[in-house]
């Protein structure tokens, strides 16, 4: 069977994570079965509160569901023990966190080095200068994060995010803190990620300009998938998102 799930970089099977006891219960994933092919670029939107930073901290390992499964490459990883997952996460799998999750003690350039640095190996200098150019921050390679504004630090997650070249990148809102003009840079990057060196990009996010940069939309409600979209404008995506949200005042 195995070898019928390896085209997927990235598998769901009945993804289900359940918070809480008796009556303060929170299904905050109900069966979530999503396949996303190697280089593919899907967006995954949904009403707060519908799962998404949930679904996307079981699918890295941060989290662990309460039932159902995660396969990387063919490979089932849901029962593996944390020192196991934190190695996969680090050769794997770039993760940009909502928060950023910097080290205040080291410059960009060394933040971006970061995950090299964990595996036991020698950042290498020129792709880490230049990813920090291509997210627009050459001249900011020195500062500390404490001397950034919050889309420049965003940017330089981001740059931490690619520079080990991972398999699948995991992005939850990686565009909510920027201008527009940067926005764009990142998502041209992202996208870059897939349609040159063949990554897989799953982000999550509210933007519909955002998501339209994506392959397929996945929409969840209530943490199941509610619907998608294959080849989103912006316009059709905008369009879902409405009618999702009237559905759920109407509930
Ligand atoms: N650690 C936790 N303990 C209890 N409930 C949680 C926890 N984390 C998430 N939840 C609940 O699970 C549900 C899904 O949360 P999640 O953060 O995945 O939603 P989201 O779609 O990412 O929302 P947003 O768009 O607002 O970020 C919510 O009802 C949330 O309150």
């Amino acid at each position: 069977m195995a070898a019928l799930t390896t085209t997927f970089a990235l598998e769901t099977q009945d993804l289900t994570r359940t918070f809480g006891e008796g009556a303060g219960t929170v299904q905050a994933l109900a069966g979530v079965d999503l396949a996303f092919p190697r280089g593919s670029f899907t967006a995954v939107m949904g009403p707060s509160g519908s799962g998404k930073s949930t679904f996307l901290s079981c699918v890295a390992g941060i989290d662990r569901p309460s039932a159902g499964r995660v396969l990387l490459a063919g490979t089932d990883v849901t029962s593996w023990d944390e020192d196991r997952l934190a190695r996969l996460r680090r050769r794997r799998i770039g993760f940009v966190f909502q928060d950023f999750q910097l080290m205040p003690y080291l410059t960009a350039e060394q933040n971006v080095g970061l995950p090299w640095r964990l595996s036991g190996r020698r950042p290498d200098r020129a792709r880490v200068r230049g990813l920090l150019d291509r997210v627009g921050l050459a001249d900011r390679a020195h500062h500390l994060p404490a001397r950034l504004s919050g889309g420049q630090r965003q940017r330089v997650a981001i740059a931490r995010a690619l520079v080990a070249e991972p398999d699948v990148i995991l992005a939850d809102e990686p565009t909510g803190a920027l201008d527009s003009a940067t926005a764009r840079g990142v998502l041209a990057l992202l996208r870059a990620c897939v349609d040159e060196l063949g990554q897989t990009v799953v982000m999550v996010t509210h933007d519909p300009v955002a998501a339209a940069y994506a392959d397929t939309v996945v929409f969840l409600v209530d943490g199941r998938v509610a619907g998608r979209i294959e080849a989103p404008t912006v316009d059709a995506v905008a369009a879902r998102q409405a009618h999702l949200d009237e559905q759920a005042v109407s509930r």
